[in-house]
């Protein structure tokens, strides 16, 4: 892979709203590079044992968030390839600091980003994204006014995913990425 990180940290990760396509750019980004992919959302789903919507049901927010702050960071420590974090993961003040971490030791931090326009179709009215159930279309505005800030604090590189290609958009991130790395 060009562009891989020396250190045992991811190569790239991605954050950004639901619909940005973080886990479709980030599973075409890994196969591009020949490394591998994790999610945070797989990732707390096997260690609950069960989905998403079923943790928000079962167990609430809270215990969601907790269990995706342990995924973020066993992930950031020990995952070599492409993570794809959960558009709310950002919002942890512990993820903060560990994002923040990670970029500081020459880590690639992607904000996916994307319009109402682009992404209301794309995450629709599935029950997968609990937090968008009922009014997706305002959901998704009122969390995107509340985390676009963090998301452009955090980012490393910002790559507009609107209107394109999944092959287009992995490939425009893997050319930021490396040009950060050669930087
Ligand atoms: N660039 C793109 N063009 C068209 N559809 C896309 C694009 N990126 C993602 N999608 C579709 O949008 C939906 C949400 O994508 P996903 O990768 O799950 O986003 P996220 O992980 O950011 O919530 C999926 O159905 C996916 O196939
Ligand atoms: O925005 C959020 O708070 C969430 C986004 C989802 O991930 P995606 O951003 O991959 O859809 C998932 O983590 C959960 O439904 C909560
Ligand atoms: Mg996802």
């Amino acid at each position: 892979m060009s562009g891989g990180l020396p250190g045992p940290g991811p190569a790239a990760v991605l954050i950004g709203p639901p619909g940005s396509g973080k886990t479709t750019i980030g599973t075409l980004l890994a196969r591009r590079w020949s490394v591998g992919f994790r999610d945070t959302d797989s990732d707390v789903e096997a260690t609950a044992g069960k989905s998403v919507p079923e943790i928000f049901v079962d167990d609430g927010e809270p215990r969601f968030r907790e269990l995706e702050r342990e995924a973020v960071t066993s992930a950031l420590a020990s995952h070599p390839g492409v993570l794809a974090l959960g558009g709310g993961a950002v919002m942890d003040a512990h993820t903060q600091r560990a994002l923040e971490g990670y970029a500081a030791g020459g880590g690639v931090v992607v904000f996916l980003d994307v319009s109402l326009a682009v992404a209301a179709p794309r995450v629709g009215f599935n029950q997968a994204r609990p937090l968008l159930v009922g009014n997706p279309r305002a959901r998704w505005a009122e969390l995107m006014k509340q985390r676009r800030p963090t998301y452009e604090r955090l980012a490393t590189v910002h790559v507009v995913s609107d209107e394109r290609d999944p092959h287009e958009v992995a490939k425009n991130v893997a050319q930021e990425v490396e040009a950060c790395r050669s930087a």
